[in-house]
């Protein structure tokens, strides 16, 4: 569990131009369901390129305590022996899901429509994240919860004996809601459906689609509709994750903003649900390219190419390009705050739930280093101090959120003094290499009170 151990301060600091290959982890949205879905298919599922961050070690651990058998060898090639769809044991204990929204938001719908009774609690962070956005559709299946104040974690669930499948329209544009809702229906008799006003990172569809559940999208005026046949045999798979565009998305913005860099990260998966943030720097007049372009398992994947960009502009983020970048709205900002004029964010009030309120965590540290941040319920805007502008010489607090460290830490790699952060304990929740790959790209990055 992430987030429990003593704090590990890092500081970051200018120093040689960053080069070289950086082979970023698998992903972590596929990783954790490729857990999930193993676990509820009836026979081996082999998942090789697994994420071994703590989010998903998390989720596998959850995986062996609904009765799933979770195995890893010595070659990192992790095997789930599931229990089928409706096959979830009640656990004997309280499940931990750490730092992780998405392994107990997708793991409470996937037991929802078992009858079985499960308590789910999770980090400080977590504890302070709104379950109601699950529980609310979750109850229309038939399920109750029981939480604190709020709906926050601890929180226990009764799943539905007689479930019935559900028509819903998620309320906020959120991959995590629709992905709970869908993995409820595959135990609920006749279709489920989910509609979604804007398109979130669409890997529940194709994975449940792979292990051969019936589902479909429609795009319709109303949104995507999205139904699923309940009750189906999953077929276990043969699984190779890709690598994560999120993790990327750390050493190409880093590249972008270090004097002399030149960083190659190969086969970043471009689903277009998942590639916002680097269409941005495109448009902010990033070198960053797309090399070796190619299909692989459906989707486009690409080597990507980012090359210090000393004129890169503010823009205006297209607020229909949100969903697909939400996770990158940190790093954004700090190449943001390396560039010239405004970067105006909207329609992006879901950066206050995260594992902070990345937005205003954001904001305290970048106006401490020296940049004008502006910010309002759904909309931030950073004015830029160009390239190599950011003064520095701070300690921001990471607030037990992975991104908010890895962004300060890349900022300090550029600022005119040094950056810390009080935590960077939290990063092995997503990206457990971050502190060797940067290393090995040049960054020079100092363990606080390291001998
Ligand atoms: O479904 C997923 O794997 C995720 C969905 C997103 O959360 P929301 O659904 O809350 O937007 C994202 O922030 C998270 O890192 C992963
Ligand atoms: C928001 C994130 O994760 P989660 O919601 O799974 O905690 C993230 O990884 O940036």
């Amino acid at each position: 569990m992430s987030g429990h151990g003593d704090p590990v301060p890092m500081t970051a600091r200018r120093g040689a131009a960053l080069t070289g290959v950086a082979e970023v982890p698998g992903d972590k949205s596929i990783s954790h369901r490729s857990l999930i879905l193993g676990a509820l298919s009836v026979g081996e599922t082999v998942i090789t390129g697994l994420l071994e961050g703590q989010d998903v070690l998390d989720t596998a651990k959850a995986m062996r305590a609904f009765g799933a058998e979770v195995t890893r060898d010595e070659h990192g090639v992790w095997r789930v022996h599931g229990v089928g769809v409706g096959g979830f044991a009640e656990p004997e204990d309280v499940i931990d899901c750490g730092n992780s929204g998405t392994g107990v938001r997708l793991i409470m719908g996937t037991m929802a429509t078992t009858p079985i009774t499960a308590t789910f609690t999770g980090d400080a962070s977590l504890r302070s994240r709104p379950m109601a956005r699950v529980t609310d559709p979750l109850a229309l299946f038939g399920a109750s919860a029981v939480g604190r104040r709020g709906g926050r974690l601890p929180m226990t669930i009764t799943g539905a004996a007689e479930p019935l499948p559900v028509r819903y329209k998620t309320p906020v544009p959120s991959a995590q809601v629709k992905s709970a809702v869908l993995l409820a229906g595959l135990n609920a008799p006749g279709q489920t459906v989910v509609i979604e006003a804007e398109a979130t990172r669409d890997h529940t569809e194709r994975m449940l689609a792979g292990f051969g559940a019936e589902i479909s999208t429609e795009v319709t005026p109303e949104g995507r509709v999205i139904t699923l046949t309940g009750q189906p045999e999953l077929k276990p798979q043969t699984i190779v994750v890709p690598r994560d565009p999120s993790s990327a998305a750390f050493p190409v913005c880093a590249a972008l903003i270090v004097e002399g860099s030149d960083v190659l990260v190969p086969n970043i998966g471009l689903n277009p649900t998942r590639a916002g943030l680097f269409e941005t720097l495109r448009h902010m007049g990033a070198d960053l390219t797309y090399e070796n372009l190619r299909e692989e398992g459906g989707e486009p994947v690409a080597d990507l190419r980012a090359r210090y960009s000393p004129d890169m502009q503010g823009i205006e983020v297209p607020p229909e390009r949100a969903a697909s970048m939400i996770d990158e709205y940190p790093i954004l900002s700090i190449v943001a705050a390396n560039a010239t004029g405004a970067t105006v964010m909207r329609g992006v009030k879901e950066l206050r739930v995260k594992e902070s309120d990345r937005i205003d965590a954001m904001a305290e540290g970048l106006r401490a280093a020296g940049v004008e941040v502006e910010d309002g319920p759904d909309w931030w805007i950073v004015h830029g101090r160009g390239a190599g502008g950011v003064a520095g010489g701070i300690t921001a607090r990471a607030r037990l959120d992975h991104r908010i460290a890895m962004s300060f830490l890349c900022a300090g790699l550029a600022a005119q003094q040094p950056i810390s952060v009080d935590d960077a304990g939290p990063i092995a929740t997503s990206f457990p290499v971050f502190e060797p790959l940067m290393r090995a790209l040049g960054a020079t990055l100092e363990r606080v009170g390291a001998a």
